[in-house]
């Protein structure tokens, strides 16, 4: 995407072999959303006030202030160009700083979206959209993140005022985590057991009020700050993760949102037609972003990974010639291509989630919710793959730059620290894994009942033929057919949950059964998660998709994407008998074929992603791959060589030289 100087990696770009432009539009989702992505990326990266270079360097004070200024200037500009709030969530996501407007815009507003009634959407959403109000989802507290249903903030109904009060009764009911939350949020969503009468009704959101709205100082009777650094400098730290206490503090009856539970005048509580299940529903439509963002970030790393591997040489120089790009060595390849095969992979499940999401809002708002558990199991399930897999993925590319990838200027580093609490966030990988297998279990122990399996479980129908089958595989080009490729993951994710439910079946009590075998439990899903990765990719594949050369491409790297978790789960494949150790050694056969297959084409690969250089904050990774003057010129600017002599030579240095000195003489 950049312009102008030498481009040191011309000669790469010319070995590929397929039209990178429209690949740009397949990335990007359609050629509305990338010219879009392609405007607003360069918007940001024009403009100095979003530079962010000097991140590391900045104390948590400076940090915190700087991130802002810059959230304050884009809302100005987003003000200013009338941008459409597709527009305006690309502009945030390409400032590429953790702020509180993630959470106003990511989760207060869809909170109140999904869980508010029309007339708490009418009051509230308006002030939220001109951000008159800043909203946090403060849930998670000190004793409690996972277990939602051990939350201990309560909110009393009191009838004589027709309010309810919000109370923190213990240090450990504290809120703890929540985002723009310290500092920033002036209202949020919290989560607190409601109590009517005497009577516990579970956990319900409720608007509460923070802080003033003239001078931002917090409401009487509560508590509020930031819970301190987190990992890595710069990296989360722009965020305001806070802590919050309340003390009986007093809300009107209307600030809890219910659409799912009503509470009346009278303080009586009446449970809609919605399922209780909707209060989660905030977490369902997050878990789905976030796996759009982790391609974003897989991308990202691979794209650094990439061409710094095709710049970099080391040995193998013949009469003088030049050394080896790392990029030609197999071991390379076999470490970097199934993450960029990954990185095209998650973006495309990532797109069917959406439309899975989406699908399912439009059945909710006609009252059908026959689809919320599946909606549920596939956001959690590939919430946990996908972000497991891109923060491994991102030391492993930082590995694959050798030394130079642990320089700050690699951007690997703030990269990892920023991402990995992915796997934390919006719900523990295993937590999350664990629901996934219990809808496996219940699926599958719904098979003989005539029910059938339906959506991401519809394979399961074939249950009898997939019990038994044996994979077709004779020849290498065998594992280039799809059919068989989707059979075997099928298979295998099958005679997982079907063995973990016999299994299951063998206790007398299942809780202690799921309690004693969840670690097998967690693999089974893992199974079922890949397969609907794979088979995504495949039915993306079925699409028509133009351009010279694109869909070949792309059928590369979905093969990639597959031969290599077949090779890396082979244990998973022959102990379940779907595949023989000869069929296994045909699919790496053809795995290392089609690394040579990706090689030629591996830069415009990552070209597509269409980074600029601003938004990828890589000295390795630039698009010119101007790598060393670069590295070079970058170290003379850090602040330890303002001076030649360090300070402190003289308290510190000097008298151990002299110190030594002496003890020489002697
Ligand atoms: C270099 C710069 C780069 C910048 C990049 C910037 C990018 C920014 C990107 C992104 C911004 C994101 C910023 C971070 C945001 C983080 C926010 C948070 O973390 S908010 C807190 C999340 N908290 C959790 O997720 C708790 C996890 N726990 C739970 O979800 C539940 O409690 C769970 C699933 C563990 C259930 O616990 P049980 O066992 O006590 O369940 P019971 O409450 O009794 O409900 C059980 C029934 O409900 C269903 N269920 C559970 N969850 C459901 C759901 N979500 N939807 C539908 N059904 C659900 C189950 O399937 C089950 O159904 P049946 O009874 O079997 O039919
Ligand atoms: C950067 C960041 C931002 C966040 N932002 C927000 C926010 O905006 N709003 C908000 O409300 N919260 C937020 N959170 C909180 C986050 O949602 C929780 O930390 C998360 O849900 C995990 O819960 P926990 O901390 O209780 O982990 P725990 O549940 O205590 O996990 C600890 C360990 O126990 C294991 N474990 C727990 N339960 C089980 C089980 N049943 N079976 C097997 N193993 C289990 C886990 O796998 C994990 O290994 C944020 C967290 C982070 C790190």
């Amino acid at each position: 995407m950049e312009g102008g100087g030498v481009d040191h990696l011309a000669e790469e770009r010319q070995k590929s072999r397929f039209d990178v432009d429209e690949m740009k539009i397949v990335w990007a989702g359609s050629r509305h959303a990338f010219e879009v992505s392609d405007r607003v990326a360069r918007l940001v990266a024009s403009d100095p006030a979003f530079r962010k270079d000097n991140r590391n360097l900045l104390s948590r004070k400076e940090l915190f202030k700087n991130t802002l200024r810059k959230a304050a200037y884009a809302w100005k500009r987003i003000m200013e160009l009338r941008l459409t709030e597709e527009e305006a969530a690309k502009l945030r996501f390409f400032i590429d700083e953790p702020a509180y407007t993630d959470l106003h815009w990511g989760m207060f507003v869809p909170a109140i979206k999904g869980q508010g009634t029309e007339e708490q959407q009418q009051k509230w959403l308006p002030l939220a959209y001109k951000m008159q109000i800043i909203g946090c989802y403060a849930q998670t507290e000190l004793g409690h993140g996972s277990n939602v249903q051990g939350l201990e903030t309560t909110a009393t109904f009191d009838p004589q005022t027709d309010e309810f009060i919000i109370n923190s009764p213990t240090l450990t009911s504290s809120k703890w985590w929540p985002g723009g939350l310290g500092k920033v949020s002036t209202h949020a969503v919290a989560y607190a057991r409601l109590i009517v009468n005497g009577q516990d009704h579970g956990v319900h959101g409720f608007i509460v009020q923070l802080r003033s709205l003239d001078d931002h100082m917090p409401l009487p009777g509560i508590t509020v700050g930031d819970i301190g650094m987190k990992f890595g400098s710069g990296a989360y730290n722009t965020m305001d993760n806070g802590v919050l206490r309340f003390d009986h503090v007093r809300i009107p009856r209307n600030q809890m949102l219910m659409r799912v539970l009503q509470v009346t005048r009278e303080g009586k509580v009446v449970q809609s037609d919605v399922p209780r299940q909707l209060i989660y529903g905030t977490m369902v439509y997050v878990r789905q972003t976030i796996v759009s963002d982790a391609s974003s970030a897989l991308s990202r790393a691979v794209c650094i990974a990439t061409r710094y591997s095709a710049v970099r040489r080391q040995f193998g120089s013949q009469k003088g010639g030049p050394e080896t790009q790392v990029i030609d060595y197999k071991t390379q390849q076999s470490r970097l291509f199934p993450l960029l095969a990954s990185a095209y992979a998650f973006r495309f499940v990532g797109e069917w989630l959406k439309w899975l999401y989406t699908d399912v809002t439009q059945r909710l708002q006609a009252n059908d919710f026959s689809t919320l558990p599946e909606a549920h199991a596939c956001t959690a399930g590939l919430k946990s793959l996908t972000t497991s897999a891109t923060a491994d993925a991102i030391e492993e590319c930082r590995k694959l730059c050798g030394g130079h990838g642990y320089l700050t200027s690699s951007g690997l580093p703030e990269l990892f620290a920023v991402y990995i609490p992915a796997c934390t966030y919006e719900g523990d990988n295993t937590v999350l894994l664990l629901q996934v297998a219990r809808f496996l279990m219940k699926t599958v122990s719904q098979l003989g009942s005539g029910k059938q399996p339906v959506g991401s479980t519809a394979y399961m129908s074939r249950a009898e033929h997939l019990m038994q089958c044996r994979c077709s595989a004779q020849r290498v080009e065998d594992w280039l057919k799809p059919d068989v490729v989707l059979e075997a993951f099928e298979a295998r994710a099958l005679r997982m949950s079907v063995a973990c439910a016999q299994n299951l079946s063998k206790f007398s009590n299942p809780e202690e059964g799921f309690a004693e075998l969840s670690a097998d439990l967690a693999e089974a899903a893992i199974a079922h998660c890949q397969l609907i990765v794979v088979s995504k990719f495949v039915e993306k594949l079925q699409q028509d998709i133009p351009g010279q050369g694109v869909k070949q491409q792309l059928q590369t790297l979905c093969f990639v994407y597959s031969l290599h978790l077949l090779h890396k789960h082979q244990g998973d494949f022959l102990s379940t008998g779907c595949i023989t150790p000869k069929q296994a050694s045909l699919a790496n056969e053809q795995l290392r074929s089609l690394y040579s297959q990706v090689r030629p084409n591996a830069i415009a690969l990552v070209d597509a992603f269409n980074y600029t250089d601003h938004y990828l904050g890589s000295v390795l990774g630039r698009y010119d791959g101007n790598v060393y003057p670069t590295l070079y010129e970058d170290a003379w600017k850090d602040p330890l060589n303002d001076s030649v002599v360090p300070d402190g030579y003289h308290e510190y240095l000097r008298p151990v030289l002299k110190q030594q000195l002496r003890n020489a003489r002697l």
